[in-house]
């Protein structure tokens, strides 16, 4: 039996589960931190390969699903096969585009991008569109990020598109080739488009939140402020609308 069948049969023994926010994170500290901003709270759900948090107090569950797209996508599909979500979150910390995307700063995206899925060609990169392949880009509903937005305006919160990458820029000549590529990029993680693929193949609206814990560009270790991120992160659940967003994103 498939877990969306246990999920369905459940559901007619007990009545269907209310539709709740999965927070997809990539590590132990970064769901710490959504959790510490949520009221109440949480229990463990076990999980195939993992276990959610169910927070007492908010229709959220938080999920760590490993760093990368492929474990974030794995992660968020056995979890969306096994509950019923109005929306997915991809969240977490970042690094952040200069000028608009400092440390500190909270990063709302408008759309999410794989930026390294593709092949080089003698005419430079081509991204798997180009190749005849799938799709590079998800588009959270637009209603869901403006509230999102104006919820965490007070915290200062940008919007732009987040890209996805394998590999974690480590220089300024890719930095700038990206933001040449993807114009007002605010933000780069590893994650996000593997949770949208996740979400879009359940049918599942999706929507990216990242903190940022430092610049994209050459590589400087000394310059993380992971603490601060978190710290970001926890302001953002705080501060965001939970019920108002999942009804939002269901009308889009
Ligand atoms: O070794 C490095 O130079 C380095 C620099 C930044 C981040 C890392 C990581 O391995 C963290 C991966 C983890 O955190 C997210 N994250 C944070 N900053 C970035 C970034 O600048 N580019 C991409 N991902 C970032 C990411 O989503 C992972 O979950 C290593």
């Amino acid at each position: 039996m498939t877990a969306r069948a246990v999920a369905d049969e459940r559901n007619e023994q007990s009545g269907p589960e209310r539709a709740r926010l999965l927070v997809v994170v990539a590590v132990p500290v970064e769901a710490e931190a959504v959790l510490r901003g949520l009221p109440g709270g949480a229990r463990v759900l076990p999980l195939p390969g993992g276990e959610l948090h169910r927070v007492e107090g908010s229709p959220v569950d938080v999920l760590a699903g490993g760093v990368g797209p492929a474990a974030a996508a794995a992660a968020a599909s056995a979890a969306l096969a096994a509950h019923r979500y109005g929306l997915v979150v991809s969240a977490g910390i970042g690094g952040g585009f200069a000028p608009g995307a400092p440390v500190g700063a909270t990063v709302v995206a408008d759309a999410i991008v794989a930026a390294d899925l593709g092949a080089e060609t003698p005419e430079g990169f081509a991204d798997v569109t180009e190749l005849g392949f799938g799709t590079v880009r998800h588009t959270p509903p637009p209603a869901a990020v403006a509230l999102a937005a104006r919820a965490l305006a007070g915290l200062g919160a940008v919007t732009g598109p987040v890209l996805t990458v394998s590999t974690v820029t480590g220089s300024a000549e890719r930095a700038a080739a990206l933001a040449t590529r993807h114009p007002g990029a605010a933000a780069e993680a590893m994650e996000g488009f593997g949770v949208a693929e996740a979400a879009a193949r359940h049918g599942v609206p999706v929507f990216e939140l990242r903190t940022v814990s430092n610049p994209v560009g050459p590589r400087d270790r000394a310059a993380w402020r992971i603490g601060e991120a978190l710290a970001a992160l926890e302001r953002a659940f705080a501060a965001l609308p939970v019920p108002a967003l999942i009804e939002e994103a269901g009308r889009g």
